[in-house]
């Protein structure tokens, strides 16, 4: 038999397969999406089986060295997604493959065989290998006979045998020492009368009845250690390594929660899409649910549909969403059928809830953007919250959206799809607008609550009457009101366009780093300049650096400086800060919003991370610092951008019974994005912004590609930007447009120059091609050198 595999060159990287033979002791064994090592050229290399068939049309194959996998760690599925990816993001097959395996199994990981049931129940020839010890080494076991992975394969199927990864790091599956009674007991005259504690501990142990581990065991029991192993040589009991998941959930309590009844809308919205899982038959859904109109109910209720049907489930939420709480209500409702992948969990951490659903221990995945590739082989129902993020698309190879991915998992499956959103991107509800998707609106609050409500303050009428101070009066005012009564403020700080840099105050001079053309920013806790991009540091300067002023100083607003000044203002209010600097450390995240829940602090003060997913009862007060910071920022999405926040960061108010109020500050109140946000409706929102994509030739009335090119060398950048456009426009048809070259807005990064060009286009039947071709041109001065060439279909950052 010949296998086809994707091999792993990175010099000359190829979507060709290679045929490789099959040796006959393998027969049988190796199937598609298992990861193998095969010879190239003087070289052994790993590579993706994606086929096997029976004979090659090549003259002279060559073998197959060895077996990575046991068993297959891509399905069918998951393979047909990988070969999907690389067409539509225009990315190596490889690429795509690897990015759908876990990172542990990327790592050279040396493999175990395990023992998990009696030895005598295994096939008498592999039962040899276990005689010493329950495991072995799989180098091991292969160098004594390459025929043997036929027999372990069957064993794993037969659940007698497992394969550990050992994943270096604190990550190595964690196995710990059990206790359990010998099938066999001896006699208890073996145990001394006097020996009291053995006699108890065997007591103990039979009463059990079942493993207890030893750690657990010596504790209960108050005994050393030494009891155990008196009764293990005399035959009573018998020890045993058993696997432990690392849980990153340790330690916290789900309490469970039942159904709750819907609200007739609830009822509305959720019937089609349990018709939809009834009929077994995929479509997308838009659910456009104001904030806290009780989507996440809806979710729930669908997702307990599908599992009763035997079906799995995936939910996606964004990464800065996936907050405690909003695992809890899928932990409460589901209990341990649910996994949680998010990037703040270790490499073994992944990897153990990767096996979970491997093993098919749970049916519920909950996690952010990678999620979308849980090896489930039976979706019922894929969900999407918050469906207008931008964290859903990758920003670097391969740039997939994973919206594209559910849809794709949706239609093999032949699930519904559920995008979520009290703000829908633009793009979606245009579809949905066109019936691509299906429109599900939920246009109240559950039980008639009412919407927050909102008011502008404009801050240049603030400057105008004297008042210096980053509060203007009427959210000071109210925020001394709310901690007077009792009840709780978040005040949102947006980080992005507002970071804070250091400028003379008599030249203008801006500190920028010296590799990056971006403006350093201020570190207060080691008063030290660190650029965001390449992590260059330098110290504060004492002079400006052109000019020889000592009037330098850091400009704008950060959480830190906020928090000063509220205890400067309202030194009786208590403020948790939740940033990039609070929630470093594992667990401090958890940590914060709990302690807010408890009510152990009047105000929670926070960028982006707290826009999101909260839902505590007494907060009735919502205060924007600076609600424009991200207008300015040079994309065609910036108006979107500030709107859904606005609505997101609003909706965090008088979400129970205690009603809401919003204040946002700012300098360009009149604007749309701000003003309607006022009325919390977002069709007329919808409307205008589209009028302005279409003056301005946007998505969704094109589709557009961005092609950055950069290289040490400013001259090279630009002839090779040069040529690309010009083939472009060569290429492409009349109606496609092609601007550029230009210097990307970030003109520099790490001694890189960078250079853009963009196309923007209806109906283009040959970009694929086209793009590809540019791709292979450059590919080997791409392989050698410093060039670099990224092309970003459907592109939402913009640097
Ligand atoms: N049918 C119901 N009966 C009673 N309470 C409900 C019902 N559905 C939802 N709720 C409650 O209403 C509140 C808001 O619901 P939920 O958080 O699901 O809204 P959401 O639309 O997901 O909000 P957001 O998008 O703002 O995060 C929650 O406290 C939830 O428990
Ligand atoms: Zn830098
Ligand atoms: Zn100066």
């Amino acid at each position: 038999m010949i296998a086809k595999v994707i091999v792993d060159v990175p010099s000359s990287q190829t979507d060709r397969t290679f045929d490789y033979e099959i040796p006959a002791e393998w027969d049988g064994v190796i199937q598609p999406g298992m990861r193998v090592v095969v010879p190239f050229g003087p070289r052994q290399i790993q590579g993706f089986v994606v086929e096997v068939v029976a004979e090659s049309s090549h003259a002279k194959t060559k073998p197959i060295q060895d077996v990575l996998d046991v068993l297959p760690v891509l399905t069918d599925e998951l393979l047909a997604i990988g070969d999907w990816l690389a067409e539509h993001t225009l990315c190596f097959k490889l690429s795509a493959y690897q990015l759908m395996v876990p990172a542990a199994l990327r790592t050279k990981v040396k493999k175990e065989v395990v023992l998990l049931a009696k030895r005598d129940h295994l096939p008498s020839a592999l039962q040899v290998y276990f005689e010493q010890n329950d495991r072995i080494e799989w180098s091991e076991l292969m160098k004594q006979d390459k025929s043997k992975v036929k027999d372990v394969s069957q064993a794993i199927k037969a659940g007698l045998l497992e394969v550990h990864y050992q994943v270096e790091e604190k990550g190595k599956t964690k196995t710990e020492r059990y206790i359990r009674l010998n099938e066999n007991q001896p006699s208890l005259e073996e145990i001394p009368a006097r020996a009291v504690k053995q006699h108890e501990l065997l007591r103990y142990v039979q009463n059990v009845d079942k493993p207890i581990s030893v750690s657990v065991l010596l504790k209960d029991m108050q005994t050393t250690r030494q009891t155990v192993t008196t009764l293990i040589k005399k035959g009573f009991l018998e020890e045993f390594e058993q696997e432990v998941y690392r849980d990153p959930l340790a330690g916290i309590e789900f309490a469970r929660t039942e159904p709750l009844k819907l609200t007739e809308k609830q009822q509305n919205v959720i019937s089609p899409i349990l018709d939809s899982l009834d009929q077994k038959s995929h479509k997308t859904f838009l659910l456009h649910g104001v904030t806290g109109s009780g989507k996440t109910e809806v979710y729930l209720q669908a997702i307990d549909h599908a599992l009763k049907q035997g079906r799995e489930a995936i939910v996606l939420v964004p990464e800065i969403a996936l907050t405690p709480q909003m695992v809890q209500r899928f932990k409460g409702r589901f209990g341990s059928k649910v996994a949680v992948l998010h990037s703040g969990l270790s490499m073994g951490e992944k990897y153990d809830e990767w096996r979970k659903i491997k093993r098919k221990e749970v049916q519920v995945v909950v996690g952010a953007r990678s999620a979308i590739f849980a090896p489930f082989t039976n979706i019922g129902i894929i969900i999407i919250d918050e469906e207008h993020e931008t964290s859903y698309k990758q920003e670097e190879n391969p740039r997939y959206h994973a919206k594209d991915v559910a849809i794709f998992r949706g239609e093999f499956h032949q699930s519904p799809v559920i995008l979520g959103s009290a703000t829908p991107s633009l793009e979606s509800y245009a579809r949905a607008k066109k019936d691509v998707y299906h429109l599900l609106p939920l246009t109240e609050r559950v039980h008639n609550r009412a919407m927050p409500h909102v008011e502008v303050v404009d801050m240049r009428e603030e400057l105008r009457q004297g008042n210096r101070s980053m509060f203007s009066m009427t959210l000071f005012e109210k925020l001394k009101d709310r901690v007077e009564k009792g009840e709780q403020s978040v005040l949102f700080l947006n980080r992005r366009g507002y970071s804070t840099f250091v400028m003379c105050r008599d030249c203008g001079y801006v500190a920028t780093c010296e590799h990056c053309d971006i403006s350093l920013t201020y570190h207060r806790s080691h008063h030290a300049l660190k650029c965001h991009y390449c992590g260059h540091e330098e110290k504060m300067p004492e002079t400006c650096d052109s000019c020889g002023s000592e009037h330098i100083r850091f400009f704008g607003s950060g959480t830190q400086k906020v928090e000063e000044e509220l205890a400067r203002v309202l030194p009786q209010a208590r403020v948790i800060r939740m940033d990039i600097d609070t929630t470093r450390r594992k667990g401090a995240h958890e940590k914060l919003l709990s302690a807010f829940g408890r009510g152990e602090a009047d105000i929670l003060l926070g960028t982006q991370m707290i826009a999101k997913g909260l839902d505590f009862p007494k907060i009735t007060l919502v205060g924007v610092l600076a609600a424009d910071s991200m207008l300015h920022i040079p994309d065609f999405r910036s108006a979107e951008r500030t709107f859904q926040l606005m609505e997101q960061v609003s909706g965090r108010a008088g979400r129970h019974d205690l009603e809401g109020e919003v204040i946002i500050q700012s300098y360009t109140p009149d604007h749309y994005s701000i003003e309607l946000v006022k009325t919390h409706e977002y069709e007329p929102f919808f409307q205008m912004e589209m009028t302005h994509r279409k003056a301005g030739l946007y998505p969704p009335y094109v589709f557009m590609v961005l092609i950055n090119i950069s290289h040490p060398e400013i001259t090279k950048v630009i002839t090779v930007s040069e040529k690309i456009v010009a083939f472009l426009k060569r290429e492409l048809s009349e109606a496609t447009i092609v601007l550029g070259p230009v210097a990307s807005p970030l003109a520099r990064i790490k001694d890189r120059y960078r250079y853009q060009c963009m196309i923007k286009y209806r109906n283009e039947p040959e970009l694929r091609q086209t793009l590809r071709e540019i791709q292979q041109h450059f590919i080997r001065e791409i392989n050698q050198g410093q060039l670099q060439v990224s092309i970003d279909l459907h592109p939402y950052l913009f640097s």
